[in-house]
C-alpha cells in the first residue's frame, strides 16, 4: 500500500481483491444498510442473532477526530487512530452471546429501582449513571451495563468489592487499574472514569467504569461457526496491534486468552484484564521472579511451563496469541493441558521435540533434561493440523509459536508479515514510550493496606482533576464536600445482585490471592515478620531452589522416593518432579481457588495428584 493510502483504503481494496468470497456476495448489500444507519443514527442496532437472544449492538460512530492522550509533559499527544478507521462494512457482523444471562429488568422493577435509588442521593456523581443489568461477574465483583447520563454512553461498570481484604488483591487492582489509565490504544479496554469513594481513609469498595463491550472472544469463538478468513485476520490484526503497543510500554500481559479479549459484533476486539500484566525495567535485577505466575495454563508459553529461564519476555505474550489465533481457526483450544507436563506434551506432539540448541540454552536444568530426554518427536504439518487456513495465516501462526521464544516474532514483526498485506499500516500502528519507573515504584517496596489504599485513592483522583489539584496541594480532606456516588451505587448493584441472585452463579467467583509482585528483590525486612512478609520469604526461597539448584531428596517427600529409587547421584528428572517445579515456581504458597466452571484455570497446585500422566512421563526416564 502507498505510503499516502489510509488504512479505510487499504482494507477496501483488501476486501475488493478478496470479493470471490461468499460473504460479500451475500451479506454486503444487508452490511451496508446498517452500516448506513449506524453511520447516520449513531445509535442503536438490534441484531437478531444468536438462539433467539436479542443482541443490542451499539456500533459507537466515534467522532473521526484522532484520540488525544496527556503525556508526560503534561502536553497532549494526537493517537493517529480512530476507531472508525476500520471500515469492516464487508465484514459480516459476528453472533455475541450474552454472557451472563440475566432477564431483562422488568419496567416494574426498573421504576421501583430508580425510586429506590432516587432516595439515596440526587447529585454529585451519583446520578451520572444509571445501571441497567448485570453482565459479567469475576473473582473480583460484579460488573454491570448503565448509561452514563452525561454523554447518553453505555458503559460497563465493575465493582470491585472489599479491596483490601488482602493486599495482594489491592496491589493487583492497582497495577490494573494505573497500567488502563496509562495504556489508551483502541485495541484495549479504556477506563472511563472511577467513582470518588465517600472517604479517603475509609473505602473498600471501588466502582470502575469502562467502556461496555457485547461480549468476549471465548463467547464468540463458541457462538460462530461460521467466521470467515477476513474475520481470522481481522481479529489477529487487532490483537498484535494492541499487544505492539502494550509491549513499547515495557509492558508484558501474562494473561492473553480467549476470555480476555473482549468483543462487539462489528468485529471490534479489545484486550482487557490487566491483573496479572508487569511493567518490566531494564534495570530490574536479571533474576525476575515470576512465582504468581498463575495465568491461564493452555496459553502459556512452554517456557513458563517448567521455569526454563530466570527472566522472561514479551515473546510470552505472542505465543498466547498464537494459541487464540489457532483456538480461532479451529474453534478449539489448542493446548489443552491438564497440568504442564501434559501441556508440554500437547505442544510438543504438535511442534515435534525443541532442537538441541533450544533445549540446551534452558538455565532450568529439570526442564532441560525433561526435554532433552523426551521421545523424539517430528512436527506435524500445520496445514494438516488446519486443514482450511489460508497458507499464509499458518505460516505466520508456526511463527507466532515457535517453541523457542527468540525464535518467535515481535508483535510489530507479525504485523509486517505478508499474511497481513493490504491490511496493516504501520502508521496506524502505534508506539508508545516505555512505563516510567515512577509510576511502578511501589513494586519494589513491601505495602501496607494503607499503603495501597492511599495509592489507589491517588489514582481514582486522576478522574478527579479538581480533587487531585486539592490533593497535591496537600489538602486533608477524607470526606467530600459533595456526596459520593458510591453509596447509591452499592444499593442499584445490591438490588442487581439479588435479581441475579437466582441466575447461574450468585456468588462472584473465588479471587486468586496470587499478584504480589515478585520482582522485588530488595523488599525491607519486616521486623515484626507479619504473614506477608513470611509469605514472600518462603516463595523467594522456592523459587530460587527451583531456578538454581537441581532437586534436592529434602524437595519433598514425594520426590524423594523417586529419588532414592534413581540413587544417591541420579537427580530426579521425572514428569512429577517438573510438575513440582513448575508448581513452585507458578503457584507455590499461593492460595490458588479453582474458578468456578473454568477448566483450564485449574491451578498447578491441583495438578500433582495427575499420577498417570507423571507415571507415563516418569517411565520414560526408566
Ligand atoms: N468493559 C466491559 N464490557 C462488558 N463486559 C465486561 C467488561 N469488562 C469486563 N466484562 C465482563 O465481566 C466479567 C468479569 O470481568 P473481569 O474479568 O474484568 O473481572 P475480574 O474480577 O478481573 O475477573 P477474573 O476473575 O477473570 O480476574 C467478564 O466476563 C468480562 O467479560
Amino acid at each position: 500500500m502507498g505510503s499516502g493510502a489510509t488504512l479505510v483504503d487499504g482494507v477496501r481494496r483488501w476486501f475488493q481483491r478478496r470479493s470471490s468470497t461468499t460473504f460479500l456476495a451475500n451479506n454486503s448489500n444487508n452490511n451496508n444498510k446498517n452500516n448506513k444507519q449506524n453511520k447516520n443514527n449513531s445509535n442503536i442496532v438490534v441484531h437478531d442473532y444468536y438462539d433467539g437472544h436479542v443482541s443490542v449492538s451499539e456500533l459507537r460512530a466515534e467522532s473521526s477526530t484522532a484520540r488525544r492522550r496527556e503525556t508526560k509533559a503534561g502536553g497532549e499527544e494526537e493517537l493517529t487512530i480512530a476507531e472508525e478507521d476500520f471500515d469492516v462494512s464487508g465484514l459480516n457482523p459476528i453472533k455475541v452471546p450474552l454472557r451472563f444471562h440475566v432477564k431483562a429488568i422488568s419496567m416494574e422493577t426498573q421504576k421501583k429501582g430508580a425510586l429506590e435509588t432516587d432516595f439515596f442521593t440526587e447529585y454529585g456523581e451519583a446520578n451520572r449513571y444509571q445501571i441497567q443489568e448485570v453482565v459479567g461477574k469475576g473473582s473480583y465483583g460484579v460488573v454491570g451495563s448503565a448509561i452514563d447520563s452525561h454523554t447518553g454512553e453505555k458503559v460497563a461498570i465493575k465493582k470491585i468489592n472489599d479491596v483490601f481484604e488482602h493486599v495482594s488483591d489491592a496491589t493487583r487492582i492497582l497495577r490494573e487499574i494505573k497500567l488502563l489509565r496509562l495504556l489508551r490504544h483502541p485495541d484495549i479496554v479504556e477506563i472511563k472514569h472511577i467513582m470518588l469513594p465517600p472517604s479517603r481513609r475509609e473505602f473498600r469498595d471501588i466502582y470502575v467504569v469502562f467502556e461496555l463491550m457485547e461480549s468476549d472472544l471465548h463467547q464468540v469463538i463458541k457462538a460462530n461457526d461460521d467466521l470467515t478468513p477476513e474475520h481470522y485476520q481481522f481479529f489477529l490484526y487487532q490483537l498484535l496491534r494492541g499487544l505492539k503497543y502494550i509491549h513499547t510500554a515495557n509492558v508484558f500481559h501474562r494473561d492473553l486468552k480467549p476470555k480476555n479479549i473482549l468483543a462487539n459484533a462489528d468485529c471490534k476486539l479489545k484486550i482487557c484484564d490487566f491483573g496479572l500484566a508487569r511493567v518490566s525495567f531494564n534495570d530490574a535485577p536479571s533474576a525476575i521472579f515470576w512465582t504468581d505466575y498463575v495465568a491461564t495454563r493452555w496459553y502459556r508459553a512452554p517456557e513458563l511451563c517448567g521455569s526454563f529461564f530466570s527472566k522472561y519476555t514479551p515473546a510470552i505474550d505472542i505465543w498466547s496469541i498464537g494459541c487464540i489465533f489457532a483456538e480461532m481457526l479451529t474453534g478449539k483450544p489448542l493446548f489443552p493441558g491438564k497440568n504442564v507436563v501434559h501441556q508440554l506434551d500437547l505442544m510438543t506432539d504438535l511442534l515435534g521435540t525443541p532442537s538441541s540448541e533450544s533445549t540446551a540454552r534452558i538455565r532450568n536444568e529439570k526442564a532441560r533434561r525433561y526435554l532433552s530426554s523426551m521421545r523424539k518427536k517430528q512436527p506435524v504439518p500445520f496445514s494438516q493440523k488446519f486443514p482450511n487456513a489460508d497458507p499464509l495465516a499458518l505460516r505466520l501462526l508456526e511463527h507466532l509459536l515457535a517453541f523457542d521464544p527468540k525464535d518467535r516474532p515481535t508483535a510489530e514483526e507479525a504485523l509486517s508479515d505478508p499474511y497481513f498485506n493490504g491490511l496493516a499500516n504501520v502508521d496506524r500502528e502505534p508506539s508508545t514510550q516505555p512505563i516510567s519507573k515512577l509510576e511502578f515504584e511501589f513494586e519494589r517496596r513491601k505495602l501496607t493496606k494503607d499503603d495501597v489504599r492511599e495509592l489507589i485513592y491517588r489514582e481514582i483522583l486522576e478522574y478527579h482533576p479538581q480533587m487531585l489539584q486539592e490533593y497535591l496541594r496537600g489538602g486533608e480532606q477524607t470526606s467530600f464536600m459533595y456526596p459520593s456516588g458510591v453509596d447509591r451505587f452499592k444499593r442499584q448493584f445490591a438490588h442487581l445482585e439479588e435479581l441475579n441472585g437466582k441466575g447461574e452463579r450468585s456468588t462472584p467467583l473465588q479471587r486468586q490471592h496470587a499478584s504480589l509482585p515478585r520482582e522485588r528483590v530488595n523488599a525491607p525486612k519486616d521486623e515484626n515478620g507479619n504473614q506477608n512478609n513470611d509469605f514472600e520469604r518462603r516463595t523467594a526461597a522456592s523459587v530460587a531452589t527451583t531456578l538454581e539448584s537441581p532437586p534436592k531428596e529434602s524437595d519433598c517427600s514425594e520426590n524423594s522416593n523417586t529419588a532414592a529409587q534413581n540413587g544417591p547421584n541420579k537427580p530426579n528428572y521425572s514428569g512429577r518432579s517438573l510438575l513440582k517445579s513448575a508448581s513452585i515456581s507458578a503457584s507455590k504458597c499461593i492460595g490458588v481457588k479453582p474458578k468456578q466452571g473454568s477448566e483450564d484455570t485449574i491451578p498447578e497446585a491441583n495438578e500433582e495428584g495427575v499420577d498417570g500422566i507423571s507415571q507415563k512421563v516418569a517411565a520414560l526416564h526408566a
